[in-house]
């Protein structure tokens, strides 16, 4: 929380996109024969699934277990999500006829949400825990594709070719995602990451016209918590100020673009997360400490705080775990002040 607000910090902060999931043992076995959106339902599971990795690799923060396609669901969207695919909507959202069965987010759609946030901040103590949820270009890309897409044609066809049902669908989707990121804080989220990971599939331009209003609706409408909101998405090189300029105060980076780089493109005053390779962590532990150093130097183009580190991408199922666990305790040693 400190790097956060760009306070001193006795060494930089880390954790990881995914820490939850499938790399851990301990996670495959509470989650066996229990289908994932189910298992979000489910406050004691939610609460020993987001705490497994707190407890195995010592990260600084707990992200909430979960799914962006959770309040989707919680509002009567049918949305599974697939072993091995991801999301995959029953009905896609094509259509202003369609967009009627996006109705607001209550609270009381998601008593679980509450329940397990609060279960959690008991938990935790000194531990922040960091609630999040999808942005609404990601959301929309699952809604009007029907699931995941390479190329997001549909999407695409219809901010292009059908401006107002797409601004109305990303409005409507800001106000959901809003809602539910307020469920986390008023439970006791102490920061909020808002995902748009498939943002970078977008130009600039298109970005600031179509997607931007939508995304800086959801920051603004969270600001009055003075929580800190960090910014993410994958291969958003040529987004970072824009991303910035939303309404986040910290910005998440992938791997693509150095830290003192991501800094000049955010512009002073915001913090930066990020941002090694995933695909790193597969490579023999020397390896991983150089590439960990240089994030860090990349990093102190910043000033001595208002840096998180974390992978530029989430955590692989098939990553070994304690190469993780050894890589916090890395950060941690060779950042110390
Ligand atoms: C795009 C996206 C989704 N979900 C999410 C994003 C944004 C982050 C990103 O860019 O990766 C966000 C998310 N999903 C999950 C978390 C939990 C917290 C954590 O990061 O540890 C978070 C923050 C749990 C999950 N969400 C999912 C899993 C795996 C499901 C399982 O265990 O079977 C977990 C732990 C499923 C999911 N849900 C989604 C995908 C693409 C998948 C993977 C499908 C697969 O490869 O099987 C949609």
């Amino acid at each position: 929380m400190r790097a956060c607000r760009h306070e001193p910090v006795p060494h930089t902060p880390v954790w990881f996109m995914r820490q939850a999931g499938r790399s851990l043992p301990e996670y495959l076995k509470v989650r066996e024969d229990i289908p994932m959106l189910e298992s979000c339902m489910r406050p004691e599971l939610v609460k020993e699934i987001t705490l497994q990795p707190v407890r195995r690799h010592k990260v600084d923060a707990a992200i909430f277990y979960s799914d962006i396609v959770v309040p989707l669901k919680a509002v009567g969207i049918d949305v599974d999500i697939k072993p091995g695919i991801g999301p995959v909507i029953a009905d896609p959202i094509r259509t202003f006829e369609d967009l009627k069965r996006l109705r607001p987010l209550e609270p009381d759609d998601v008593p679980y949400v509450t329940e397990a946030v609060g279960l959690l901040v008991d938990e935790l103590g000194e531990t922040p825990l960091i609630g999040f949820a999808g942005a609404p270009y990601t959301l929309a890309s699952y809604l009007v594709e029907g699931g995941p897409s390479k190329n997001h044609e549909n999407t695409k066809a219809m901010m292009y070719g059908q401006p107002e049902l797409w601004a109305a669908l990303v409005d409507r989707l800001a106000d959901i995602t809003s809602a539910f990121l307020k469920v986390q804080i008023e439970a006791g989220a102490s920061a909020v990451q808002l995902f748009d990971s498939w943002a970078g599939a977008l130009a600039p331009d298109d970005y600031r016209r179509s997607v931007m209003p939508a995304s800086a609706k959801v920051f603004d409408a969270v600001a009055s918590y003075g929580v800190p909101r960090i910014h993410f998405g994958v291969g958003t090189g040529e987004l970072l100020g824009l991303m910035g300029q939303a309404g986040a105060d910290i910005v998440g980076v992938d791997w693509r673009v150095p830290l003192n780089v991501a800094a000049e493109r955010v512009g002073p005053g915001k913090g930066l997360q990020g941002n090694l390779d995933p695909a790193v962590l597969f490579a023999p532990t020397k390896v991983v400490e150089t590439k960990a150093r240089e994030v860090l130097h990349a990093a102190q183009a910043l000033g001595t705080s208002g840096h998180i580190f974390n992978l530029g991408h989430g955590v692989m199922p098939s990553m070994d775990p304690d190469a993780l666990s050894r890589l916090v305790a890395f950060v941690h040693e060779a950042s110390a002040r």
